[in-house]
């Protein structure tokens, strides 16, 4: 690798995350306190579960919609067969979706961005998913106490979905080698940062524990 084709990596990577995040981080600071009104958040509690699945499923698919139009701009991301861009979106896509979740989370108030304004966990009540929910929201609290800049979460969000240990892939070995000019990428620029403390922590590509299934 040389430090010339790291840097491309690395500007070509935050170029698609740029590119591809649906709010900039300005829009979102300017609604942080933009919380629902109890009459609001009454509406959404009085849901069915279904009705409450398909309102957020519309939202969620979005976002994977613009994670998607991420990974296609990732050049290494490219170069894989595309049965293994389709394996590595198809399971990594979600993971993604909640790593980029933590730009639109106020650890303050810990409510996290829906429907235009920020909501609690009581919004998704009727979701009767509690465990969930509470995942989610304990995930975006760890990424936002990382403090990642938006290079730091283009590099990380990459390392996420371009993993070769995702199952059903037909070349690991080329997933692996994508992987790790990735992983070289973002240490790169940790150090460059002088987040050297980070490094340790952003190799383990974080999982969220999903429950095994929700009640309903
Ligand atoms: C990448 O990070 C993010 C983070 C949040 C959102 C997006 N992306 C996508 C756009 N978005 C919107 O709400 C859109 C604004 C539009 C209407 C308008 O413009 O006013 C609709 C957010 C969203 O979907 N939040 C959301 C969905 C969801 F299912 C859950 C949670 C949060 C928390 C728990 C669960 C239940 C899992």
């Amino acid at each position: 690798h040389s430090l010339r084709n790291i840097d491309e990596l690395c500007a070509s990577i935050v170029r698609s995350h740029r590119e591809t995040s649906q709010y900039r981080l300005e829009e979102l600071q300017a609604l942080r306190w933009k919380v629902f009104s109890r009459e609001e958040i009454q509406a959404y509690q009085s849901k069915t579960v279904d009705e409450m699945w398909q309102h957020c499923a519309v939202r969620l698919t979005d976002a994977v919609q613009y994670v998607v139009e991420f990974a296609k701009h990732i050049p290494g991301f490219r170069m894989l067969s595309q049965n293994d861009q389709i394996a590595l979106l198809k399971t990594g896509s979600m993971e993604v979706v909640l790593v980029r979740m933590c730009r639109f989370f106020n650890t303050e108030n810990n409510t996290v961005f829906f429907d235009g304004k920020f909501a609690g966990t009581e919004v998704f009540k009727s979701l009767a998913c509690g465990d969930l929910i509470a995942a989610v929201f304990d995930f975006a609290h760890g990424m936002c106490a990382l403090k990642l800049t938006e290079q730091q979460l283009a590099l990380f969000s990459a390392l996420v979905l371009i993993n070769a240990d995702r199952p059903s892939l037909e070349d690991r070995v080329r997933v692996q080698r994508v992987h790790r000019s990735v992983e070289v990428g973002l240490t790169h620029i940790l150090h460059r940062d002088n987040h050297d403390s980070l490094l340790h922590k952003v190799h383990v590509s974080s999982r969220i524990n999903i429950p095994s299934h929700c009640p309903h």
